[in-house]
Order: C-alpha cells, then structure tokens, then sequence
C-alpha cells in the first residue's frame, strides 16, 4: 500500500535472527490450565536490542525461557508456535540439539548469577570449560580468552582472579563473570532476563554500559527483560509490550516512548524515562490466566474502552506508524486513534 510498508515488505524478506510466531504456552495448576503467553509474535534481527515489557506476570520470562525451552515441560506446555532461529525452529528440536544452541548460539543471563556459576569451581575454571565445550583449543588458548573475557567484562587483576572462587567476589562482579561465560561462545543473540535487578545502582549502569559496548563489539543481538524505563530508552532498538500473555504493542524505542499507541502502553509509559526508573504501576491487576475475559485483554482496566472491547478476541496488531503496530481496535477500521492521543497529553502532572 504506502511507501513504507512496500519497503518492509522488502525488508522482511531476509530472514530474522530470531523470529517467534504465535507462541503459547500453558501451565498445569491445581485450578486448571493457566495460560502465561498467548500467540505472541515479534522478531528479534541481527545485532539489534529488543526489550520485552509489561507489568509482573504478563509472561515475559515464560516468553524468553520458552524459545530455548528452559520451561519445566511439565508443568509447561507449548500449545503451538515456533521460534525460529535463522529460519530453524527450536521448539521442534530435540534436548541434544537444543543443549548445543544454548551456550552456542543462544546465551542466557538471569536475575541471579547465582544459577550460573558452580560454586564448587573457580571463575576461570568456569569460563575456560565454556570455551572448551563449543571450540576444540588447547587448555592454554583457552585460558588465554578466558583471561580476555574477565578482562573485557572488567574483572581488575584478572589473572589473579582466575584462580577464585564464586563467593570470593560481590555480586556484581559475579553477574560480570556470568556475563563472560555468555560471550565465551561468542552467540548471535544474548537473552537477559532482568540482569541487573539483583544489584546495587551504580553497578547496574556498569554492567548496562557493559552489555551496550560488548554489543557492538560481537555483534551479538539482545533480547532483555527489563522493568526499568530508563534501561529500555537506553538499550533498546525495539519494544515489545506484553500484557496479560498478549502483545500490545510493538515499535522502534522512539515510536514507543514518543507516542506510545495503546492505551496500556500509554499508561505503562506515562512518564520521562531516566535510569532506576521503574515501569508505573497501574491500578486494578492483570486479568486471571485461567480464564480470562473476552475482547481485549487490557479493557476492564482501559479508560478509552469501549462496548467492542469487550467482545471477541484480542484485537490483531493494527499499523500505526513505520515500524509500530498496535493491538486496540481504535487503529482498526473506522477507528480514531485521536481519540487516544488526546486523552494522552491531558496525562497526570506529576507523572
Ligand atoms: N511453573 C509455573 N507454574 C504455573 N504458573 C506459572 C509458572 N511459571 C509462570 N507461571 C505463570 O505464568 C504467568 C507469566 O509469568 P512470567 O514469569 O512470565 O511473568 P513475568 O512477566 O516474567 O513477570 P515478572 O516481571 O514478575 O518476572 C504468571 O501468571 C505466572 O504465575
Ligand atoms: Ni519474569
């Protein structure tokens, strides 16, 4: 149709790193099948940082632990989708397969390095075996790029430090170990699910401004859960806005932070972003996983909602700028989307 989307037509013909389509997974509970994500779609290219956002419980990690299939299986069940890896589907490949990607390919990093580093061995140790798994190099080259590793992550006296344990060093050295053992592979796409949480302030920017030039450095795509506002305006090329297991919305981090187009998002984001700024806690509470409403998923809490809303499924993800695209009937046909906005710039002063 316009120009535009003639040219991301053009554009999505070649493949994406990572390309999830429709994915939905169930959990197993003593009340039934609870369903945490719900035909989700987003891609995630090459060297690029998309961050995935939403209030607790929308389905964020179950998401990204899924593309790996890090979930308990069961409790958890994919009901369909496929999360494609240039092009190859990873939920349809066997454990051996998948254990050779994750680590390879695939790096994760979770709230708490804890989980990543064995306690019973030494840091080098650690990152040297990491090597060794995915590249056949003598114990000395290894022991070389380990030691290259702790010091890119900023590790200081990092050939002293080799030699020590996890629990000889602070936590936010160890998410900076983590973080090397990551990139001892070199993957294509590093997935970090609330990285810094655990950590005091000014550490959290350190490991930020880490992961940012080690980006650059490999090459490497990101997809990073993160509640801090300020984190996604600094780090994300693009956003995913998750609700209730659905996608809201999608865009490039300017399309999203300068006109946030569904409501929810609009809410979600209704303030300046700046570093420790956490997402805005907003009233009323996710609707039950278990059985949720019709319509749109966001509705009871939306104040634009209207008598459709409240019907149906989940409206499609509808154009609404370049790269953005929102799921709220108000950018469907016969919508008025100004109807959104300008509710927006009457936002709550303080905000
Ligand atoms: N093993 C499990 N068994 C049952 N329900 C689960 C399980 N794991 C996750 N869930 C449910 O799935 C939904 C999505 O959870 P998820 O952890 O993905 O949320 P999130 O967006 O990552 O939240 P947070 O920001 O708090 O980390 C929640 O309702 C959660 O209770
Ligand atoms: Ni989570």
């Amino acid at each position: 149709m316009s120009q535009h989307q003639r040219g991301a037509t053009e554009t999505q013909q070649e493949l994406s790193l990572l390309s999830v389509r429709d994915l939905t997974v169930e959990f197993e509970t003593d009340r039934g099948p609870l369903r945490a994500v719900d035909g989700v779609d987003f891609d995630v290219e090459r060297g690029e940082t998309v961050c995935l956002v939403g209030e607790s419980g929308s389905g964020k990690t179950v998401t990204a632990e899924t593309i790996t299939k890090l979930i308990r299986m069961p409790p958890g069940r994919i009901v369909r989708g496929v999360a494609e890896l240039d092009g190859r589907d990873l939920l349809s490949l066997s454990e051996r397969d998948l254990r050779a990607i994750r680590g390879d390919r695939i790096a994760h990093v979770f709230q708490d390095p804890q989980h990543a580093l064995n306690h019973c061995y030494t840091v080098g140790w650690q990152i040297r075996e990491a090597i060794q798994v995915h590249e056949d190099v003598s114990d000395a080259a290894a022991r070389e790029r380990a030691l290259t590793l702790l010091n890119q992550v900023g590790i200081p006296d990092a050939t002293t430090r080799y030699d020590d344990y996890p629990h000889e060093f602070s936590g936010g050295m160890k998410q900076r170990i983590v973080v090397a053992m990551a990139l001892a592979a070199t993957p294509d796409l590093l997935i970090a699910d609330e990285p810094t949480t655990a950590l005091d302030v000014t550490i959290q920017a350190q490991l930020l401004d880490l992961l940012e030039s080690i980006q650059t450095e490999y090459d490497m795509a990101i997809l990073l859960i993160t509640h801090d506002l300020g984190v996604v305006a600094e780090l994300a090329d693009r956003v995913v806005v998750l609700y209730a297991g659905k996608v809201m919305e999608r865009g490039s981090v300017y399309e999203v932070f300068d006109t946030p187009a569904h409501p929810y998002t609009q809410v979600l984001f209704d303030c300046l972003p700046g570093r420790g700024r956490p997402l805005r806690s907003i009233g009323g509470t996710l609707p039950d996983l278990h059985d949720p409403p019709p319509g749109c998923r966001f509705a009871s809490r939306c104040e634009y909602a209207r008598k459709e809303c409240h019907t149906g499924d989940q409206p499609p993800l509808y154009d609404v700028a370049d790269a953005q695209t929102a799921s709220c009937v108000y950018y469907g046909p016969g919508g008025d989307p100004d109807a959104l906005r300008n509710g927006q710039s009457e936002g709550d002063p303080d905000g």
